[in-house]
């Protein structure tokens, strides 16, 4: 995570004793992450991650944390949003939205192997139907409106190919997106931004992940290619690796075996995840935010693997 807020001690340890969490003892500015604050924080009751919300408002929040303080209930490894003595879990600090949430044990695999795929693919099934009762309902911001809406804003910054690439993808995903198979997917809570670095293992064993703030109701189909997008691929060019592809999907099947429609359409929602993700990418670098830690990522990956995904159809 970046930090665009900066947080002092006092301030931290107020807010802490407020939430009933201990005396705090360190603070820290996470270095990972592109869209919120976030700051390790230790007291001597626990570790903790303490998020001042840069972009998300008050209205939109509750889906997030609401949804995590659900799956932790249903056995689901995901950080637990600390309540005040009246129950509420979105706190304010320095002006903006915040919570505290237990850190994780563990780090991020970045380097993943089939094991690593087996694991992933078992707990995003199992996040998949933990989130079946979950009552609030919240678009998936990032999503195909917010697609359409972003693509005028980055394509001044495009190369004549690169503007006939993500027109094309985008006439097609609006395309899907109104056939009615599309329509009928199975769809639910899904996380939309389940990357190496959002998940922590431990000895080899996934401990839990983070980083809710994307998740949205969407297709599960969608959340499964932006895994795969990410999990099952060769970094240095967007190629899919078919071993971390074969065990990702046969783990998730175990638990949620996918619908026929799920299998015809699994290509179309591999290309809407790298489209998503090479917007996003060019938004922020094309338009970045003050931040006194910041680390862009590179647009590029994602036009690569997006590349990658029509000329190499995962069928299943
Ligand atoms: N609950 C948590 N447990 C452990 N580490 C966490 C937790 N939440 C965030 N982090 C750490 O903070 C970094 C940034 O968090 P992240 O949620 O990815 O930020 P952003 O909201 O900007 O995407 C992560 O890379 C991770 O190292
Ligand atoms: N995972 C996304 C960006 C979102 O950042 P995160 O740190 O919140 O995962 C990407 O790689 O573009």
């Amino acid at each position: 995570m970046a930090v665009f807020t900066e947080v002092s001690f006092d301030e931290a340890a107020a807010f802490l004793r407020s939430l009933n969490l201990g005396q705090l003892q360190s603070i820290k500015g996470a270095a990972g992450g592109i869209e919120n604050t976030n700051y390790f924080v230790d007291t001597d009751q626990g570790q903790y991650v303490l998020t001042l919300f840069e972009r998300l408002t008050s209205e939109q929040l509750p889906y997030y944390l609401h949804l995590m303080k659900h799956l932790a209930g249903h056995g689901i490894p995901v950080p637990n949003p600390a309540a005040d003595a009246k129950g509420n879990i979105l706190h304010r600090l320095k002006g903006k939205p915040a919570a505290v949430a237990n850190k994780l044990r563990g780090h991020s695999e970045l380097n993943p192997t089939p094991a690593h795929c087996t694991s992933m693919g078992e707990m995003l099934a199992r996040m998949h139907l933990a989130g079946l009762d979950y009552p609030r309902r919240q678009p998936n911001l990032r999503g195909l409106a917010w697609w359409n809406e972003t693509v005028p804003v980055v394509l001044p910054h495009l190369t004549p190919d690169q503007r006939s690439l993500i027109l094309g993808e985008l006439a097609y995903q609006n395309h899907v997106a109104a056939m009615s198979g599309y329509r009928s997917l199975p769809r639910g809570a899904i996380h939309a931004d389940l990357f190496r670095d959002n998940v922590m293992f431990e000895d080899g064993r996934l401990t839990g992940f983070f980083d809710f703030y994307f998740a949205g109701c969407d297709t599960f189909l969608f959340d499964i290619g932006v895994c795969l997008n990410d999990w099952c691929i060769d970094l240095d060019n967007g190629a899919q690796d078919a071993a971390r592809a074969a065990a990702f999907m046969a783990a998730y099947q175990r638990v949620r075996p996918l619908t026929a429609q799920e299998r015809r359409l699994l290509p179309s929602q591999q290309r809407a995840g790298a489209l998503r993700f090479w917007i996003s990418r060019l938004w922020d670098f094309h338009l970045p935010r003050e931040a006194a830690v910041l680390k862009a990522h590179d647009p590029g990956h994602f036009e690569r693997v997006l590349r990658q995904r029509l000329a190499h159809p995962y069928l299943l």
